[in-house]
Protein backbone atom coordinates (compact mmCIF):
# COMPACT_ATOMS: atom_id res chain seq x y z
CA UNK A 1 0.00 0.00 0.00
CA UNK A 2 2.79 2.47 1.21
CA UNK A 3 4.55 1.32 -2.16
CA UNK A 4 1.62 2.13 -4.36
CA UNK A 5 0.92 5.25 -1.95
CA UNK A 6 4.50 6.69 -2.85
CA UNK A 7 4.10 6.26 -6.58
CA UNK A 8 0.76 7.71 -7.33
CA UNK A 9 1.97 10.70 -5.17
CA UNK A 10 5.30 10.69 -7.75
CA UNK A 11 2.36 10.85 -10.41
CA UNK A 12 0.37 13.67 -8.65
CA UNK A 13 4.30 14.83 -8.37
CA UNK A 14 5.15 14.48 -12.25
CA UNK A 15 1.48 15.39 -13.47
CA UNK A 16 1.67 18.90 -11.52
CA UNK A 17 5.14 19.24 -12.99
CA UNK A 18 3.78 18.83 -16.41
CA UNK A 19 1.17 21.31 -15.97
CA UNK A 20 3.42 23.99 -14.86
CA UNK A 21 5.34 23.58 -17.80
CA UNK A 22 2.96 23.88 -20.19
CA UNK A 23 1.35 26.87 -18.56
CA UNK A 24 5.13 27.68 -18.49
CA UNK A 25 5.15 27.38 -22.15
CA UNK A 26 3.82 29.61 -24.85
CA UNK A 27 0.63 28.25 -27.17
CA UNK A 28 2.32 27.33 -30.61
CA UNK A 29 -0.19 30.34 -32.08
CA UNK A 30 0.83 32.61 -29.76
CA UNK A 31 4.26 31.78 -30.55
CA UNK A 32 3.27 32.29 -34.68
CA UNK A 33 1.30 35.30 -33.84
CA UNK A 34 4.61 37.10 -32.05
CA UNK A 35 6.95 35.79 -34.86
CA UNK A 36 4.84 37.41 -37.59
CA UNK A 37 4.68 40.91 -35.29
CA UNK A 38 8.16 40.79 -35.18
CA UNK A 39 8.94 39.46 -38.53
CA UNK A 40 10.46 42.43 -40.60
CA UNK A 41 9.20 40.33 -43.80
CA UNK A 42 5.57 40.49 -42.69
CA UNK A 43 5.99 44.37 -42.43
CA UNK A 44 7.57 45.06 -45.55
CA UNK A 45 4.83 42.72 -47.26
CA UNK A 46 2.11 44.91 -45.85
CA UNK A 47 3.74 48.32 -46.73
CA UNK A 48 4.79 47.00 -50.15
CA UNK A 49 1.39 45.33 -50.97
CA UNK A 50 2.56 41.68 -51.40
CA UNK A 51 -0.04 39.04 -49.90
CA UNK A 52 2.56 37.38 -48.04
CA UNK A 53 6.14 37.61 -46.86
CA UNK A 54 7.21 34.43 -49.09
CA UNK A 55 6.74 37.15 -52.16
CA UNK A 56 10.56 38.10 -50.93
CA UNK A 57 12.10 34.80 -51.25
CA UNK A 58 11.30 34.47 -54.88
CA UNK A 59 12.41 38.42 -55.49
CA UNK A 60 15.72 37.45 -53.73
CA UNK A 61 16.46 34.60 -55.92
CA UNK A 62 15.20 36.03 -59.01
CA UNK A 63 18.09 39.26 -57.72
CA UNK A 64 20.74 36.40 -57.87
CA UNK A 65 19.68 34.37 -60.88
CA UNK A 66 17.88 36.95 -63.18
CA UNK A 67 15.59 34.40 -64.89
CA UNK A 68 12.32 36.84 -64.17
CA UNK A 69 13.13 39.09 -67.66
CA UNK A 70 11.06 41.39 -69.35
CA UNK A 71 8.97 39.15 -71.82
CA UNK A 72 9.27 35.73 -70.36
CA UNK A 73 6.38 33.32 -69.65
CA UNK A 74 6.37 31.78 -65.91
CA UNK A 75 4.12 29.11 -64.87
CA UNK A 76 3.67 29.45 -60.73
CA UNK A 77 3.00 25.90 -59.63
CA UNK A 78 0.99 26.18 -56.17
CA UNK A 79 0.95 29.92 -56.38
CA UNK A 80 -2.00 30.87 -53.94
CA UNK A 81 -2.41 33.52 -52.17
CA UNK A 82 -0.59 35.22 -54.90
CA UNK A 83 2.66 37.17 -53.79
CA UNK A 84 4.81 35.62 -56.52
CA UNK A 85 2.91 36.22 -59.05
CA UNK A 86 2.57 39.60 -57.81
CA UNK A 87 6.67 39.64 -58.16
CA UNK A 88 6.67 38.07 -61.47
CA UNK A 89 3.97 40.54 -63.04
CA UNK A 90 6.45 43.51 -61.81
CA UNK A 91 9.52 41.49 -63.30
CA UNK A 92 8.38 40.27 -66.57
CA UNK A 93 6.81 43.34 -67.08
CA UNK A 94 3.16 41.36 -67.76
CA UNK A 95 1.27 44.95 -67.74
CA UNK A 96 3.35 46.42 -69.93
CA UNK A 97 4.74 49.21 -67.98
CA UNK A 98 7.82 49.82 -68.86
CA UNK A 99 7.86 51.14 -72.41
CA UNK A 100 10.22 49.31 -74.56
CA UNK A 101 10.45 46.48 -73.46
CA UNK A 102 8.73 42.75 -74.20
CA UNK A 103 5.39 41.93 -72.21
CA UNK A 104 5.42 38.84 -70.09
CA UNK A 105 2.48 36.24 -69.02
CA UNK A 106 1.76 34.96 -65.95
CA UNK A 107 0.12 31.58 -65.55
CA UNK A 108 -0.46 31.11 -61.69
CA UNK A 109 -2.13 27.78 -60.92
CA UNK A 110 -3.19 26.30 -57.55
CA UNK A 111 -5.53 23.72 -55.92
CA UNK A 112 -7.24 26.86 -54.32
CA UNK A 113 -8.91 29.41 -55.93
CA UNK A 114 -6.75 32.49 -56.18
CA UNK A 115 -7.87 36.30 -55.84
CA UNK A 116 -7.45 38.05 -59.69
CA UNK A 117 -4.51 39.59 -59.56
CA UNK A 118 -3.81 42.13 -62.48
CA UNK A 119 -1.41 40.52 -65.13
CA UNK A 120 -1.89 37.31 -64.16
CA UNK A 121 -4.19 33.94 -65.62
CA UNK A 122 -5.39 32.25 -62.63
CA UNK A 123 -6.58 28.32 -62.72
CA UNK A 124 -7.91 25.98 -59.78
CA UNK A 125 -5.91 23.19 -61.14
CA UNK A 126 -3.82 19.81 -59.19
CA UNK A 127 -1.06 20.05 -61.01
CA UNK A 128 -1.00 16.27 -60.52
CA UNK A 129 -3.92 15.50 -62.56
CA UNK A 130 -3.18 13.63 -65.92
CA UNK A 131 -3.53 16.08 -68.44
CA UNK A 132 -2.40 19.35 -66.44
CA UNK A 133 0.90 19.76 -68.45
CA UNK A 134 -0.75 19.87 -71.38
CA UNK A 135 -3.80 22.38 -70.09
CA UNK A 136 -1.13 24.74 -68.88
CA UNK A 137 0.57 24.47 -72.27
CA UNK A 138 -2.78 25.60 -73.70
CA UNK A 139 -3.47 28.29 -71.72
CA UNK A 140 0.11 29.71 -72.20
CA UNK A 141 -0.18 28.89 -76.24
CA UNK A 142 3.28 27.42 -75.84
CA UNK A 143 6.12 26.26 -73.83
CA UNK A 144 7.23 27.83 -70.45
CA UNK A 145 10.39 29.71 -69.78
CA UNK A 146 10.50 29.85 -66.17
CA UNK A 147 8.61 27.00 -63.60
CA UNK A 148 8.27 27.79 -60.37
CA UNK A 149 6.96 26.09 -57.05
CA UNK A 150 6.94 27.28 -53.60
CA UNK A 151 4.41 23.93 -52.92
CA UNK A 152 4.07 22.40 -50.16
CA UNK A 153 2.09 19.82 -48.96
CA UNK A 154 0.40 20.12 -45.87
CA UNK A 155 2.52 19.46 -42.96
CA UNK A 156 2.15 16.22 -40.70
CA UNK A 157 4.59 17.87 -38.08
CA UNK A 158 7.02 14.71 -38.63
CA UNK A 159 10.05 16.43 -40.26
CA UNK A 160 11.19 13.33 -42.05
CA UNK A 161 7.57 12.30 -43.51
CA UNK A 162 7.30 16.18 -44.35
CA UNK A 163 10.88 16.26 -46.11
CA UNK A 164 9.67 12.92 -47.87
CA UNK A 165 6.32 14.43 -48.86
CA UNK A 166 7.86 17.99 -50.38
CA UNK A 167 10.61 15.99 -51.91
CA UNK A 168 7.82 13.69 -54.24
CA UNK A 169 6.07 17.26 -55.01
CA UNK A 170 9.21 18.81 -55.77
CA UNK A 171 10.09 16.03 -58.30
CA UNK A 172 6.69 15.83 -59.58
CA UNK A 173 6.91 19.74 -60.82
CA UNK A 174 10.80 18.67 -62.24
CA UNK A 175 8.90 16.22 -64.64
CA UNK A 176 6.17 19.27 -65.18
CA UNK A 177 9.39 21.34 -66.07
CA UNK A 178 10.97 18.97 -68.39
CA UNK A 179 7.51 18.91 -70.38
CA UNK A 180 6.39 22.31 -70.56
CA UNK A 181 10.14 24.22 -70.13
CA UNK A 182 11.13 25.79 -73.37
CA UNK A 183 15.23 25.12 -74.52
CA UNK A 184 17.46 27.29 -72.00
CA UNK A 185 14.74 27.88 -69.42
CA UNK A 186 14.80 27.93 -65.75
CA UNK A 187 13.22 25.80 -62.98
CA UNK A 188 12.54 26.96 -59.27
CA UNK A 189 11.31 24.87 -56.47
CA UNK A 190 11.07 24.73 -52.85
CA UNK A 191 12.31 21.74 -50.87
CA UNK A 192 13.20 20.82 -46.96
CA UNK A 193 15.99 19.34 -46.06
CA UNK A 194 16.28 15.99 -45.00
CA UNK A 195 18.66 13.87 -47.07
CA UNK A 196 16.58 12.39 -49.90
CA UNK A 197 17.32 16.04 -52.00
CA UNK A 198 20.75 14.48 -53.66
CA UNK A 199 18.57 12.38 -55.65
CA UNK A 200 16.60 15.25 -57.46
CA UNK A 201 19.55 17.08 -57.58
CA UNK A 202 21.26 14.28 -59.80
CA UNK A 203 17.86 14.14 -62.13
CA UNK A 204 18.42 18.24 -62.76
CA UNK A 205 22.07 17.93 -63.45
CA UNK A 206 21.35 15.81 -66.36
CA UNK A 207 18.56 18.33 -67.70
CA UNK A 208 20.10 21.64 -66.87
CA UNK A 209 23.05 23.39 -67.22
CA UNK A 210 23.54 24.68 -64.00
CA UNK A 211 21.91 24.00 -60.07
CA UNK A 212 22.01 25.84 -57.33
CA UNK A 213 20.55 25.06 -53.76
CA UNK A 214 19.97 28.48 -52.03
CA UNK A 215 18.37 29.85 -48.71
CA UNK A 216 17.57 33.37 -49.36
CA UNK A 217 17.60 35.90 -46.42
CA UNK A 218 13.64 35.74 -46.58
CA UNK A 219 13.70 32.13 -46.40
CA UNK A 220 13.96 31.99 -41.66
CA UNK A 221 16.52 30.31 -40.85
CA UNK A 222 15.23 28.43 -38.41
CA UNK A 223 13.54 26.25 -40.81
CA UNK A 224 14.43 23.90 -42.94
CA UNK A 225 13.88 25.39 -46.26
CA UNK A 226 15.65 25.79 -49.11
CA UNK A 227 15.33 25.98 -52.67
CA UNK A 228 16.88 24.52 -56.07
CA UNK A 229 17.37 27.18 -59.34
CA UNK A 230 18.10 25.23 -62.04
CA UNK A 231 19.11 27.43 -64.98
CA UNK A 232 20.16 26.53 -69.05
CA UNK A 233 16.78 23.69 -69.89
CA UNK A 234 18.17 21.26 -72.35
CA UNK A 235 15.91 19.00 -72.60
C1 LIG B 1 3.31 28.10 -49.57
S1 LIG B 1 1.92 28.20 -50.63
C2 LIG B 1 2.51 29.16 -51.95
C3 LIG B 1 2.70 30.61 -51.62
C4 LIG B 1 2.92 31.45 -52.86
N1 LIG B 1 4.22 31.22 -53.45
C5 LIG B 1 2.81 32.93 -52.56
O1 LIG B 1 3.80 33.64 -52.66
O2 LIG B 1 1.71 33.37 -52.23
C6 LIG B 1 1.87 26.58 -51.31
C7 LIG B 1 0.66 26.33 -52.19
O3 LIG B 1 0.85 25.11 -52.91
C8 LIG B 1 -0.43 24.63 -53.23
N2 LIG B 1 -0.36 23.23 -53.68
C9 LIG B 1 0.06 22.15 -53.00
N3 LIG B 1 -0.07 21.02 -53.74
C10 LIG B 1 -0.56 21.41 -54.96
C11 LIG B 1 -0.94 20.71 -56.15
N4 LIG B 1 -0.82 19.37 -56.23
N5 LIG B 1 -1.39 21.42 -57.21
C12 LIG B 1 -1.54 22.77 -57.11
N6 LIG B 1 -1.23 23.49 -55.99
C13 LIG B 1 -0.74 22.82 -54.92
C14 LIG B 1 -1.21 24.82 -51.94
O4 LIG B 1 -2.61 24.83 -52.18
C15 LIG B 1 -0.67 26.18 -51.46
O5 LIG B 1 -1.54 27.23 -51.79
Amino acid sequence: MAKSGNTSGRGQRDLRTRVKTARGRKLSSTRWLERQLNDPYVKRAQTDGFRGRAAYKILELDDKYRFLVPGARVVDLGCAPGGWCQVAVKRVNALGEKSGKAVGTILGVDLQEVEPIAGCELHQLDFLEDGADDKVKDWLGGQADVVMSDMAASASGHKQTDHLRIIALCEAAAEFAFDVLAEGGTFVAKVLAGGTEGDLQKTLKRRFAKVANVKPPASRSDSSEKFVVATGFHG
